[in-house]
């Protein structure tokens, strides 16, 4: 497989305030491989994620996918910019209102004015990947368990045979086996679509069972990075904190005092 760089972060900076949240952020993924960004809470992960999306303007650096630079696009340059995503969020964040079928073909009826005949096709067939019947299809988000919640939000995140997925926190408060199952669907579904993936998780089952590599952000920077087969010998003493889940370390827990 081809290992130049597609995805390109060049020391990406952000601050809100006086809170430096991203402190030169420099990543890359190839195309179709898949890359797991761990770390604590609140070190980052999530308004990186934002700054590659767009939703969050970094204060300096570069991102760039398949060398265009994505930081300054806007209007209509921006939505097909968009539409080269899937996402997957935390809390599969279905709307309540809409029968799983039309969460699953949402972007592609609103996004893509695709008839609603062929999105609904689509969305079953896409269930049927993610290992749910048409039977599913008709029920409302409120009537499934968080485990097929997960596997909606996993069908609606590749509806659209997106080039780019990025998965947020995936197998959060799912029970092991559960979780296991989301991990091979993602594996699954990426190699289906060839897709470029970004996943950010505290799981480290998950990291392992998804990443070709792993990255560990710290207080907005980088601070490892390597193949998910060398986490476990990186050398690293906040790595080996992290996937150990020791409370002591070089990471020390800011805790809120009341
Ligand atoms: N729009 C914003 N305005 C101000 N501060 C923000 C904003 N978005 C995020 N932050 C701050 O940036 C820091 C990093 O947040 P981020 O959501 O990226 O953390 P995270 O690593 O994804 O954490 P978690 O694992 O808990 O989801 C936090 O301290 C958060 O309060």
């Amino acid at each position: 497989m081809d290992e130049t760089a597609y995805i390109t972060l060049k020391d990406v900076r952000k601050a809100f305030g006086p809170k430096k949240v991203l402190n030169g952020i420099n990543l890359t993924v190839p195309k179709g491989r898949s890359l797991v960004v761990i770390g604590g809470s609140g070190t980052g992960k999530s308004v990186m994620i934002k700054t590659i999306l767009g939703i969050v303007r970094p204060d300096s650096g570069s991102i760039a996918i398949g060398g265009e630079e994505v930081t300054r696009l806007k209007g209509k340059d921006r939505d097909a910019f968009l539409q080269r995503f899937g996402m997957l969020f935390q809390g599969a964040a279905l709307f309540d209102s809409l029968p799983v079928w039309e969460n699953v073909a949402f972007g592609l009826i609103q996004g893509r004015n695709m008839p609603r005949k062929q999105a609904r096709d689509i969305a079953m067939e896409k269930l049927r990947q993610v290992g749910l019947g048409p039977e599913v299809g008709v029920l409302y988000p409120a009537e499934l368990s968080g485990g097929m919640q997960k596997r909606v939000g996993l069908a609606r995140a590749i509806a659209a045979d997106p080039e780019i997925i990025f998965f947020d926190e995936p197998t959060t408060g799912l029970d092991p086996i559960m979780a296991d199952v989301i991990n091979n669907l993602i594996v699954d579904s990426v190699k289906r679509l060839g897709a470029t993936t970004i996943s950010i998780t505290h799981d480290m089952a998950s990291a392992r069972k998804i990443a070709d590599r792993i990255a560990m952000i710290h207080k907005g920077e980088i601070i490892w990075q390597g193949p998910a087969r060398a986490v476990d010998t990186s050398g690293n003493p906040y790595v080996d904190q992290f996937i150990h889940g020791r409370a002591e370390g070089p990471i020390q827990m800011e805790i809120l005092k009341a």
